[in-house]
């Protein structure tokens, strides 16, 4: 919510708004946080305001800015303040009161109903009482709940109770028990409902949008506070309940789950079967996961299996034939893979992520498939995730970086045992240049450039990025420089061992690691308020690469006026092409700020018949070729990004591809085409971000 403050309305006027928003009305649940902003004479009523608004104890001043932007060619003092309200629940994105009653585990059932584009039946809730409680609060959106039962007894519920609902965190449903659950006592409590057509869970894709083109396919991403849309649960990384779940679907289709399969499925009536699955190690609510098509499986290793539709299984199984090699890595560095199996299942184009940790199941997306094993780096990356992650959960979404940032690492340090520290060294220069822009997307003083960001009553898709990744990567990699390499491997498999079954802040972090470290003065002087709470591009680390500089060589001549051949980049790692990609992008912008791009813009053709950019079949190389040519304004290459945006939903593409379309009036109506047509072929979260990212653009035009 942003007040924008003009100096003909008082502060009295402001001051009354602001209260309004914060409090709530009658119709209007209260705001957790606003933005009040003016420049010149309203930057002091901007200033009063918030100042006035904390000394009533409405809410605290979160974050200030002063800028100094031109005004009818005089700079002008800005001030925007963030007013953040206490929040009132345990979790900043959940409604659900787990600090008094917690979902230890539960029972789902639910059959796919394609036709209506739902999933219906019910969720047998085990709870236990920490404190007496009257009721339990779960969350849900958009679900249509019929009924809540102890065993035979009809309970009392309510949805929005307490005014507990709004865009961002959807609906409470608040179920009473009979009698008060005292602490230690439990009770199972089953919710009779169906989901929503609309759930941002949940995409179905029609028989025309599969490959095999027969049959429809469903999947879901409950990351990050999705699996409200699935069922009635307690929706927070806070909360870990071991699952039971039962889904009917369709003969002929296969239902997948983030579980173990219990074998066979049973024929049901109607022509339909009956899947069976258990995870008996206790998870967050963001880690349910269901998929529901016509797949087949390839053994690819000791515990794994890939799936995916049968016309891609053979690329899928050689694509990802590594994934033994990265497992052995993993458990050497981290620990013991407690999962039992580890399969991999490859999506349609519209998976919205590269990969999705979903345990026993990691969803993928098929624009991993280069056919050279070389994006496999992804799979790397979410087999991390079942140290990092998935057994050691971040406590809240504030703290994500403690799932992605360790992950990243890990990612990078099974590169190093794949490659060699030199290999290491090389992502790590192209994590650098993707957490500049990351970090100038949002702007250098932005309360998501922190690695722990505040975020009460806000969607964390809407904080999403690459910071929390890299740079909590970069913080590891700060704390690893103080220690040595090996002394901090070994502290990292005591902290999993620590964690594994809980959650952590970064508190307990940092209170694990001096605790490890103790008495060890290398670690005395870190900074952990500045990595923790501080805005912005933290201390770039110092990167020797070989590989890099026969990037930084080429990048030189080439800028320099050589005309490239094929030779120069053979034999190279792709990471390297992806890094000669990423400063050509980096010169451009920087060209094209001085109105000086024409140049790189003619060499583009000039490097294709060098490089044969144009026939990538890697589609990291394929989306950096076809930013830089948008980034230097090259129309030839319109449709082919346009392309690109339409045909892949993985929002690291899609997204930066349209944002990048937008900046220039004639393309933005092109992009905003395309996406009227291409909307509906993605997944609800694309589709949310890429609509919120052209609105963006068009308001800022
Ligand atoms: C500070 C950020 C706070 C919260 C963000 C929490 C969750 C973000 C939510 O939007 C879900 C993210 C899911 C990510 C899944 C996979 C990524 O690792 C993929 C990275 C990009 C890609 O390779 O496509
Ligand atoms: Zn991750």
């Amino acid at each position: 919510m942003e007040l924008k403050v003009t100096s003909k309305k008082g502060t009295g006027f402001y001051l009354r708004a602001a209260a309004t928003f914060l409090r709530g009305t009658a119709d209007k649940p209260p705001v957790p946080s606003i933005v009040l902003s003016g420049a010149g004479s309203a930057a002091s009523i901007v200033a009063d305001v918030a100042r006035t608004i904390e000394k009533q104890g409405l809410a605290k001043i979160s974050h200030l800015e002063t800028s100094f932007p031109e005004v009818g060619g005089r700079a002008a003092p800005r001030l925007a303040a963030t007013l953040t309200a206490p929040w009132p629940y345990p979790d900043p994105g959940s409604y659900s009161n787990f600090d008094q009653v917690v979902v230890e585990s539960y029972d789902l059932d639910q059959e796919i109903d394609f036709d209506k584009g739902v999933l219906r039946g019910s969720i047998l809730l085990h709870v236990r009482g920490l404190e007496s409680s009257n009721s339990v609060v779960l969350d849900t959106r958009g679900l249509a709940v019929t009924g809540a039962f102890l065993g035979s007894e009809t309970l009392q519920w309510e949805v929005g109770s307490k005014g507990r609902k709004s865009e961002a965190l959807g609906e409470a449903l608040e179920i009473y028990f009979p009698k008060p659950l005292a602490a230690k006592e439990t009770a199972s409590i089953r919710v009779e409902y169906s989901t929503a057509p609309d759930a941002v869970a949940v995409q179905i894709l029609s028989p025309e949008q599969t490959m095999g083109k027969q049959h429809p396919y469903l999947f879901t991403q409950c990351q990050a506070i999705h699996a409200r849309c699935l069922m009635p649960c307690q929706d927070t990384p806070g909360v870990k309940s071991s699952y039971k779940a039962k889904i009917t679907a369709p003969a002929p289709l296969t239902v997948l789950m983030s579980a173990v399969s219990e074998g066979e499925p049973e024929s049901v009536e109607g022509g339909k079967r009956r899947f069976a699955f258990t995870q008996k190690v206790p998870i967050p609510s963001y880690l349910l996961a269901i998929a529901c098509g016509n797949l087949v499986s390839r053994k690819i290793g000791q515990r794994s299996h890939v799936w995916s539709e049968p016309e891609a299984i053979e690329a899928c199984a050689f694509e990802f034939s590594d994934t033994d090699k990265f497992m052995s890595i993993g458990e050497k560095l981290f620990g013991e893979y407690v999962w039992g199996v580890y399969d991999l299942l490859v999506l349609p184009p519209s998976f919205p992520y590269g990969g999705m940790e979903n345990p026993c199941l990691t969803f993928v997306t098929p624009t991993l498939l280069a056919g050279d094993k070389s994006l496999a780096d992804v799979v790397a990356h979410e087999i991390t995730h079942s140290w990092f992650g998935n057994l050691c959960t971040n406590r809240s979404w504030e703290c994500f970086w403690l799932n992605e940032g360790f992950t990243k690492f890990g990612e990078c340090r099974i590169m190093q045992n794949m490659h060699g520290k030199d290999y290491e060294q090389l992502l790590l220069r192209n994590l650098c240049l993707k957490l500049k822009e990351d970090v100038a997307l949002f702007g250098t003083g932005h309360e998501f450039t922190k690695l722990c960001p505040r975020l009460p009553g806000v969607d964390p898709d809407d904080a999403f990025s690459g910071i929390p990744y890299v740079k909590g990567q970069m913080m590891l990699l700060h704390l690893e420089s103080l220690v040595g390499q090996e002394r901090f491997e070994a502290y990292l498999r005591a902290h999993v061992k620590r964690f594994t079954g809980g959650c952590l802040d970064e508190k307990d972090f940092k209170s694990f690691f001096l605790e490890h470290f103790a008495g060890e003065p290398a670690v005395q002087g870190v900074d952990w308020n500045t990595w923790f709470y501080g805005c912005g591009l933290p201390p770039m680390p110092e990167v020797d690469s070989r590989l890099a500089k026969e990037v930084d060589l080429l990048c030189a001549s080439l800028l320099g006026g050589y005309d490239g051949a094929a030779e120069d980049i053979k034999g190279w790692f792709p990471a390297q092409t992806e890094l000669l990609l990423d400063r050509l992008i980096d010169h451009a912008r920087e060209q094209a700020e001085k109105k000086q791009v024409e140049e790189v813009k003619s060499k583009l053709d000039v490097w294709n018949a060098a490089y044969q950019f144009d026939q990538t079949k890697n589609s990291e190389l394929r989306f950096r070729w076809l930013m830089l040519a948008l980034v230097c304004g090259d129309e030839s290459r319109v449709d082919a990004a346009i392309a690109m945006a339409k045909e892949v939903g993985r929002m690291k593409f899609t997204r930066p591809l349209y944002r990048e379309l937008a900046k220039q009036a004639g393309r933005r109506e092109k992009a905003k085409a395309a996406f009227a047509v291409a909307k509906a072929t993605y997944h609800p979260i694309t589709a949310k971000m890429v609509a919120q990212d052209l609105a963006k653009a068009g308001a800022e035009s």
